[in-house]
């Protein structure tokens, strides 16, 4: 959709800001470009809507060069949000999300009622609309430089560090906010940071850029934590990289045991005869009660007679992650994690250990698939270098 084709920046003071970048933007996803200071990721994000010109390549938009297109109207098809958001102070929050549509020459009447509607889109009441900018928050104000940018519905949308200003709570609300919105309008969306957190947990793809404008690798964020492609990526990723990739298996996929497990109806032998030092208590209807310690169980009676120790955080087999998985293991009076289905019954547990076999498993998958992908390469190979061998 948006495609560089050996683009360099260099500006007459010597700098290489960009540096002979090639890369291909998939239409209606978030493309991530994240890297050190002065790597070259907003010049890269700039020359797509061209406020800076490359000084080699290509920059194509769904197949044009965007040098064929006059400015304001390429400008017109891609909405653009920058740190502290740019708002004008001397207009209402609904006139600055109005701003485009009216330079587009719509009518008052239509691009209010446009602005009123984007408003409600980035989850700011009604009433805010009057105010002045300097009358609201700073996450307030970045939600309202996000609805004038989506004022004349751009299917692209630039965002360059929007959500840098603000304090990490709301920036972690308007990272979310700025998923549920994506998944309703799918723009394409160039998104620069340089937080590789903030780039793992919004980006469909990633570009980590390096120190002079080189592109270091370009992949999803989940493969770019399991296989960064050099050690300046590695580093860049960080160190925790092997428990972040667990984010990205669902916890769907988590081996799971079934026990121990026992209704409060059981009597304690059964939870001595399985052998292990916790039982999960459940109801009559799966749901978990507590754990019951088995050398601390009452001589006879039910399970109900035990006293059990609160469960702490189970996980959603449905919306939850391996890595919520593991940290219900970490947080678990047994260290065992407890996985419910959407009625919160109990479907079954896994340790700690287990649950990081899901990504040897998802090592092992990729591997297989490499080696088949190479096995084709190399039977292509001999066949044409076959005639010359025999
Ligand atoms: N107009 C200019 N003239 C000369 N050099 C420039 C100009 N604009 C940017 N640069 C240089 O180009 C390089 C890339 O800048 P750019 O702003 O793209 O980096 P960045 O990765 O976005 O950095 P940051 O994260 O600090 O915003 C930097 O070394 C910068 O100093």
């Amino acid at each position: 959709m948006i495609r560089f084709h050996a683009v360099s920046k260099n500006y007459p003071n010597g700098t290489t800001a960009v540096d002979d970048l090639s890369l291909e933007l998939a239409e209606g996803g978030i493309t991530v470009l994240v890297g050190p200071s002065g790597c070259g990721k907003t010049t890269t994000l700039r020359m797509i809507n061209r406020m800076v010109e490359p000084t080699a390549g290509t920059v194509s938009l769904r197949g044009r060069d965007i040098r064929e297109i006059r400015a304001p109207e390429l400008r017109r098809g891609i909405g653009y949000v920058i740190q502290h958001a740019g708002l004008f102070p001397h207009r209402t929050v609904l006139d600055n999300i109005a701003t485009v549509p009216l330079l587009l020459g719509w009518n008052r009447k239509k691009a209010r009622a446009r602005a009123a509607e984007l408003l409600e889109l980035v989850g700011l009441p009604h009433e805010m609309g009057r105010r002045y900018p300097n009358q609201l928050s700073g996450g307030q104000q970045q939600r309202v430089g996000v609805a004038r940018a989506l004022g004349a519905d751009p299917p692209v949308l630039l965002m360059d560090e929007p959500f840098s200003a603000v304090d990490p709570i709301v920036r972690t609300e308007l990272q979310a906010e700025f998923v549920r919105l994506q998944k309703e309008l799918h723009k394409t969306i160039v998104f620069v940071t340089h937080d590789i957190d903030e780039a793992i947990r919004l980006g469909d793809h990633i570009a980590v850029f390096r120190t002079g404008g080189r592109l270091a690798q370009f992949d999803t964020p989940e493969r770019l934590l399991a296989h960064p492609a050099d050690a300046f990526v590695a580093g860049f990723v960080g160190q925790d990289r092997g428990i972040r990739r667990l984010s990205f298996v669902k916890a769907a996929e988590v081996p799971l045991r079934d026990g121990p497990v026992l209704p409060a109806t059981a009597p304690v032998e059964r939870a001595r005869a399985a052998r292990e030092p916790w039982v999960l208590v459940i109801d009559d209807e799966r749901r978990p009660l507590g754990w019951a310690a088995v050398p601390e169980l009452p001589q006879n009676g039910t399970l109900a007679d035990a006293s059990l120790l609160p469960l702490g955080p189970t996980f959603s087999l449905v919306a939850d992650s391996a890595r919520a998985a593991l940290d219900s293991a970490l947080l678990s009076p047994s260290r065992l994690a407890v996985g419910v289905d959407t009625d919160g019954a109990v479907v079954g547990v896994a340790d700690a250990y287990e649950l990081s076999a899901t990504t040897v498993a998802a090592d092992a998958a990729e591997t297989e698939a490499n080696e088949d992908v190479e096995a084709a390469g190399d039977r292509a190979g001999a066949g044409s270098a076959g005639g010359g061998e025999g």
